[in-house]
């Protein structure tokens, strides 16, 4: 157990509170070294890929990394903006955003963001919470639908890091809010303002990112919570069963993940007919290279060539205020025991309790 980097001795006084929003990662840069390092690390996680270590280690070392890396690259070239990967830049301006919706709503908090794989490194925000004085964090993933290889992930990630912490932060843990009211409603209004520009579409695909069947059968609950999302969706875009479809995308290595697969379902669209086709991906919240490149670009290919007339990509959230509004009622409800609108009052009792915790831990000689 290391000393706690900046001891903190607040005994009394009302605890500040941080909510930490959570995603994926990306690499630092669209160059073959830097998706490398992006996707050792992803990849070497066991909630990920869950094959065993040593025959894992050989594939993704001889195999995988030296082959993926610059075919990756390549794509995430094709998609990087000048504020850098897409995946970032959105969660970067939601943190923000939610930051200064909380704000405006009366809440004392602290907003940060972090990335499970890549930068900012989930440890160093979390210890950069701790110093400034926060023990209560509430951890936010960015993630509707809950995974095994992904939410999971994350608190593995922070139960690791809290137990070599002496003085642990309270903690919650946001799970899931694949069928959250706010977040149906984001995704209804901003589907249904694409087509008020646009007109609607023969078909709407619901591509969900896939993992592998294995999963599924293992207990993972994220297949069924992708299609109560998609049921929600629909039932609020009045749409008959007939009018979507749920696929699942990204597939990656041989084995048999969740049907049905996105991009053969796109050209049996095209085959069968159907003039045009929207795709829009509800379980990213930020456009990112498995949708922007994948669905956007890749899809329409596919789509197009079957001998589909019209492909629409319908963006992620992003940005979106109605998706903002949703974060903050998401936080807000897991938020609750925890004061966050302090009065004056409260806040000069709190640092008075503070000052006298900190003279007393000095008292007995504490490390400062
Ligand atoms: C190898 C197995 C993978 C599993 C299982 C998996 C699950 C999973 N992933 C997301 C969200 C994202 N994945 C992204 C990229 C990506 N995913 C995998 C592999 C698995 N994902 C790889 C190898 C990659 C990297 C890109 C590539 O080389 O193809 C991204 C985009 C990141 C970006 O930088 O833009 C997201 C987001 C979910 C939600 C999920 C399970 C539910
Ligand atoms: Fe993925
Ligand atoms: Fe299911």
């Amino acid at each position: 157990m290391r000393p706690d980097k900046e001891p903190s001795y607040t005994h009394g006084a009302i605890p500040k509170t941080a909510v930490l929003l959570v995603n994926l990662g990306t690499p630092q840069s669209p160059t073959a070294p830097a998706v490398r390092r992006y996707l050792k690390e992803f990849l070497w996680d066991p909630r990920v890929v869950e094959i065993p270590r040593a025959v894992w280690w050989c594939i993704l070392n001889g195999i995988i990394l030296p082959l993926r890396s610059a075919k990756s690259a390549e794509k995430y070239a094709s998609i990087w903006t000048t504020d850098g990967s897409p995946l970032k830049v959105h969660t970067e301006r939601q943190a923000k955003l939610l930051r200064g919706y909380l704000g405006e709503r009366g809440h004392q908090v602290e907003v940060a963001h972090a990335m499970r794989y890549g930068q900012p490194a989930l440890p160093d925000v979390l210890d950069k919470l701790k110093a400034d004085g926060c023990d209560r964090i509430l951890i936010l993933p960015a993630y509707p639908q809950y995974s095994g290889t992904t939410t999971a992930s994350v608190f593995d990630v922070v139960f690791r890091h809290f137990s070599r912490v002496r003085n642990v932060p309270e903690l919650r843990l946001v799970k899931h809010y694949h069928d959250h009211e706010a977040y149906i409603l984001a995704l209804k209004k901003s589907i249904q303002n694409y087509w008020d520009l646009n007109g609607r579409p023969d078909k709407l695909v619901m591509s969900f990112h896939g993992v592998p069947k294995r999963t599924l059968m293992l207990g993972d609950p994220y297949h069924c919570e992708c299609h109560k999302t998609a049921r929600l969706l629909a039932r609020q875009l009045q749409l008959s069963a007939d009018d979507y479809v749920v696929t699942f995308q990204s597939r990656f290595g041989k084995a048999e993940w969740l049907q049905p697969y996105t991009a053969p379902m796109l050209q049996t669209l095209g085959k069968e007919g159907k003039r045009r086709v929207d795709v829009v991906c509800p379980g990213f919240v930020s456009d990112c290279l498995e949708t922007l490149e994948e669905i956007a670009m890749e899809g329409k290919q596919e789509f197009l060539h079957a001998g589909g007339k019209e492909f629409h990509y319908i963006p992620c959230l992003n940005e979106d205020p109605a998706w903002i509004t949703a974060l903050a009622e998401i936080t807000e409800q897991h938020l609750i025991g925890w004061p966050t609108m302090l009065t004056p009052a409260m806040q000069a009792e709190s640092q008075a309790e503070a000052a006298v915790s900190r003279q007393q831990a000095l008292l007995h000689g504490a490390e400062q």
